[in-house]
């Protein structure tokens, strides 16, 4: 699609209306975990292998947003206490849940959205150096709390849970909070103890239950990764035959659901054949191949899968 095609299929969020010719609906693929489980460092390696990060925004068929965009302003009371880092900012209140919530219907819906980027130096978003979400065809949402709102979990058709153990995040937070957030040391082991853990604990660690895929190690896993790119990769590939189904949820519900240990191989099943009548054998016979990976990788526990219970099952 080129330059002019995407500003045609956009809708700007102050409501200026384009023309719908070419609106497409993303695959919307959420990412919790932890503070510093590596989060971001893995939606970069997914955008990097999949060689969208050096590419013009206009351009790019997959997109990364973060959650802290959705952070909700601080009254001047509250911005008083952040400063102290006195402020929690990890209890599900601190987010601006609507916001993200229509934001990302937005974002389903093909529009172009802007968004505020966030100054984690004066604790307030940033809306001077707003980002451009073009539309695309797979949208990564990464935050330490994406799953935890019912709402806003339910338009995921894929849920990755970075799990890094909660040592290594620390000893990863204190110098990125120090050196790249603009906090000292005892600020941020406070903050740690006072607020981040026991919210981690409360709000963040039970969401994982709600993961599709659960990623040990981080970006460490280059095998998770691997097999993640490749999935979006194929999907894309897919997505681009003429008359093909567009669905990824469709596709994946088959792979997963082949990796969940209920006799439901996908390849084998109703849906494997119809997918396989709109794309050809060589989709089917990478979907098998693929299945048999997952399996294989889930065994050597380079990645955990959970059966979708949000996908349409066949
Ligand atoms: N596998 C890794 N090995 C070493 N450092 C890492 C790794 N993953 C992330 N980091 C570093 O840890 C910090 C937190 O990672 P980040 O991806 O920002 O986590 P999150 O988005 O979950 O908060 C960053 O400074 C990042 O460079
Ligand atoms: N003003 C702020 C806003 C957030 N935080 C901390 O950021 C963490 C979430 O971001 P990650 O990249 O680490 O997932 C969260 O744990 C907040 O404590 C902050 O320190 N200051």
């Amino acid at each position: 699609m080129d330059n002019t095609n995407k500003e045609k299929s956009a809708v700007l969020i102050n409501g200026d209306a384009l023309s719908h010719d070419e609106i497409k609906s993303p695959f919307l693929i959420g990412v919790a975990g932890g503070t510093a489980s590596g989060k971001s460092t893995v939606c970069k390696k997914i955008m990097e292998q999949l060689g969208q990060a050096e590419m013009d925004h206009t351009q790019r068929q997959v997109v990364s947003i973060s959650q802290d965009s959705f952070y909700r302003e601080l009254t001047p009371a509250e911005k008083i206490k952040a400063q102290k880092g006195k402020f929690n900012f990890d209890h599900p209140d601190a987010f601006n849940e609507e916001l993200m919530y229509e934001t990302l219907q937005l974002i389903l819906k093909g529009h172009k959205v802007k968004i505020p980027s966030y100054d984690y130096r004066t604790n307030s978003l940033d809306f001077d150096n707003k980002l451009v979400i073009y539309p695309a065809d797979v949208v990564l949402f990464e935050g330490i709390l994406v799953f935890y709102f019912p709402k806003i979990r339910d338009l995921f058709h894929m849920k990755l849970f970075v799990d890094t153990d909660s040592d290594t995040r620390l000893a990863r937070r204190v110098p990125r909070d120090i050196n790249e957030r603009g906090r000292d040391l005892d600020a941020v082991l406070t903050q740690y103890m006072t607020f981040v853990k026991p919210a981690f604990e409360e709000f963040c660690s039970p969401t994982k239950k709600f993961a599709d895929v659960i990623i040990p190690r981080g970006a460490d896993n280059t095998v998770a990764i691997d097999l993640i790119v490749q999935h979006i990769r194929d999907f894309l590939n897919n997505r681009s035959y003429p008359g093909s189904t567009s669905n990824m949820a469709l596709y994946m519900n088959m792979e997963l659901c082949g990796n969940s240990g209920d006799g439901a191989m996908g390849a084998d099943a109703a849906g494997g054949n119809d997918i396989a009548s709109d794309n050809g054998n060589g989709t089917y016979n990478a979907i098998r191949r693929f299945s048999t990976l997952c399996k294989e990788l889930t065994m050597k526990g380079n990645v955990f899968f959970e059966t979708n219970k949000n996908l349409p099952h066949h």
